[in-house]
């Protein structure tokens, strides 16, 4: 094999300008492609993104159509479910596509830690997280506890939905409805639903109706399933998209919005399901937990940790009774998994 020379600092100079040069010119070209569309274009359109997919996103239209469209440029952040204004282009006779101008301002986002950037946001405008836990393969109110804090953090309205109830004995169901009982006090709406027996789902598909929302929990508790049950013959609007508009196809990783049966959409996505919490500061992993907001800032030292602390409101108040010791325990357990999240390299995950 012949051996590779060392270049010279002029040459390593002189390659690395051709790469910018060529980069350039796979920019223009991209470019072209926008403005193919540029001298076509009806007028301004509101619309949904129902999928995201690199430098395309699908939109559906107010009339229903979807469309494959270009981004421009000066749109930095687009996902799924973001409200949009486009306009239509004319590719060819048949053909739907069309370009995104502009994002309406988001009523909520969805965000997951990431690695690089800090927080990234992955579905925009969701009213609604479902929370899925099962009682297999273990009920973990821990893990409840971790959810909520990150829906508390986004300000994105919760529901805990225990799945598999089905495999519940009665003193099974007593214990995990007296556990309830303590999300329940707080006021988060609790649902207990089996899709083997069907308990549940009827009030499940109402909770949703009219809605944007989105499945969350960890893997086995049977989101999947669910998602089935809700979405029986998963329309999927992003495949409905015109194959030549000469925008590629998806891949399958994507985020979809789907419509449901009885109104309102469901956001899916894998990637999306679970999130980690590494990225947020103490103080407000401590405000999200909303028994304890009364009693911020009343503690007898300003760095109180709440732990073992004197004069800490918060633990008076769960020797009085007033906040649970299960919950007491998750923040703790939560904080540490942070610390430890935050000193390695590795993001401990929901
Ligand atoms: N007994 C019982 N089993 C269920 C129920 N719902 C789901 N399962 C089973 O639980 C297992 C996991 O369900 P999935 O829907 O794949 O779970 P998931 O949360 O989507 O899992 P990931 O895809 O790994 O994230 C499957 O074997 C389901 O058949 C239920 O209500 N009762
Ligand atoms: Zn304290």
């Amino acid at each position: 094999m012949a051996k590779r020379k060392k270049l010279s600092k002029g040459q390593s100079r002189r390659i690395s300008a051709n790469h910018q040069k060529r980069l350039h010119k796979a920019k223009q070209q991209s470019d072209t492609q926008v403005s193919w569309q540029t001298d076509n274009l009806g007028p301004t359109e509101p619309a949904v993104v129902i999928s995201r997919f690199g430098q395309h996103a699908d939109v559906e239209c107010e009339n229903g159509d979807v469309l494959r469209c270009n981004i421009r440029r000066t749109v930095t952040s687009l996902v799924c479910g973001d409200e949009v204004i486009f306009r239509r282009a004319k590719v060819s006779e048949g053909d739907l596509a069309g370009v995104i101008e502009a994002v309406e301002p988001r009523r909520s986002q969805l965000t997951r830690p990431d690695f690089y950037d800090g927080v990234k946001v992955v579905a925009a405008n969701i009213d609604q997280i479902l929370m899925v836990s099962a009682v297999v393969p273990e009920f973990t109110p821990q893990i409840i506890d971790r959810y909520l804090v990150a829906c508390e953090d986004m300000g994105i309205e919760p529901i805990l939905l225990l799945n598999k109830v089905d495999l519940l004995d009665d003193e099974g169901l007593d214990y995990v409805d007296e556990v309830l009982d303590i999300y329940r006090d707080l006021g988060y709406r609790v649902l207990l639903v089996s899709n083997k027996t069907g308990e549940g789902i009827d009030e499940l598909k109402a909770l949703l109706t009219e809605k944007n929302n989105i499945f969350v929990g960890q893997s086995g508790v049977g989101k999947s399933t669910l998602v089935n049950t809700v979405l029986p013959d998963a329309a999927i609007l992003t495949q409905e998209v015109s194959e030549n508009s000469g925008l590629g196809q998806h891949t399958t990783t994507v985020s979809k919005l789907h419509h449901l049966p009885s109104g309102g959409n469901l956001i899916d996505s894998p990637g999306i399901r679970e999130f980690g919490l590494w990225h947020l500061e103490v103080e407000r992993v401590t405000w999200c937990f909303k028994e304890f907001r009364e009693f911020i800032g009343g503690c007898r030292f300003r760095d109180c940790k709440h732990l073992n602390d004197p004069g800490c409101l918060i633990l008076e108040a769960v020797d009085e009774g007033k906040i649970s010791e299960l919950r007491f325990d998750s923040y703790h357990r939560i904080l540490e998994s942070m610390a430890d999240g935050r000193a390695g390299a590795r993001a401990p995950r929901v």
